[in-house]
């Protein structure tokens, strides 16, 4: 279960020298199962938006909430996916993915073996014994996914999972996150900065104004959409449609904020 609420947050950074502004007056929900992306200018906010959601960071005003429990808590029980997949080079794959349980408490002997499954759906069964440095980019994301997942989180965060791959690998990396998302029915939020893969994933689309970043418009994505998987969703006309609707919207964002 996993019900998120942003409720009035602001985010000022402050250093010794001056105040950075980055969020203002951010409201959204996130029910449970759904899938949301952020999408926004450079410096929009984003990142900080994402690691407030994460417990990271404290708002300096607002709060945030997921089951009605502070994101802060150490109870909030939240994964989190990088551009960088940040795995432990000098331990096996397969040591990387139960140490992340162990550290969390999520090593029972159900969970052990939820995370050799995952492994099977992600095809990296023989690759228990690899080290990350003998995997490709996509292979190691994968690993990143199956760890995340190995914990049992109850919200997913990802910022910018797919950024750093080849088209055709972040294509199919796509597909392969929707589907495993989908059939576990987990709740997610992906940073983005590509807005074909903001709608092909997304149940909603949430665009942050240029910094300090407001909610400027939440796009609802289409049913025929959400259905399918982001490659086949990147065909229908109603995909196009609202491209074209979040790219203009996208570009008086940044021509106001210059
Ligand atoms: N630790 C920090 N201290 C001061 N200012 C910061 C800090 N982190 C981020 N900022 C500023 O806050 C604003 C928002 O940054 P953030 O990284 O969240 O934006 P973003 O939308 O994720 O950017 P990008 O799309 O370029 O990755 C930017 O102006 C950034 O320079």
């Amino acid at each position: 279960m996993a019900d998120l609420l942003v409720d009035d947050v602001s985010l000022t950074y402050v250093s010794k020298k001056e105040a950075t502004s980055a969020l203002v007056d951010i409201s959204f929900t996130v029910k449970d199962g759904e899938f949301i992306s952020i999408l926004g200018p450079s410096g929009s906010g984003k990142t900080t938006l994402l690691s407030l959601v994460a417990g990271i960071l404290s708002p300096t005003s607002g709060k945030i909430t997921l089951n009605g429990v502070p994101t802060t808590s150490k109870h909030a029980n939240i994964g989190y996916m990088l551009q960088q997949d940040y795995l432990f080079p000098w331990l096996s794959i397969e040591a990387n993915i139960s140490l992340g349980q162990k550290i969390l408490g999520a090593d029972s002997k159900d969970s052990i073996e939820q995370a050799k499954s995952l492994l099977e759906q992600v095809g990296l069964t023989d690759k228990l014994t690899h080290y990350p440095s003998q995997l490709s980019g996509g292979m190691r994301q994968r690993v990143a996914l199956v760890r995340m997942l190995a914990t049992n989180p109850s919200l997913l965060l990802l910022d910018e999972p797919f950024s750093a791959l080849d088209y055709q690998t972040k294509l199919k990396l796509e597909d392969l996150v929707a589907t495993i998302l989908k059939e576990k029915q987990k709740t997610a939020i992906l940073v983005t900065h590509d807005i074909g893969e903001a709608i092909a994933m997304s149940d909603r689309v949430l665009l942050l104004s240029a910094r300090p970043g407001r909610i400027a418009k939440i796009f609802d994505v289409p049913k025929e959409i959400r259905e399918g998987l982001p490659f086949e969703a990147r065909q229908l006309p109603s995909y196009t449609e609202l491209f074209n609707e979040i790219w203009k919207e996208l570009e008086s964002l940044e021509a106001n904020s210059t």
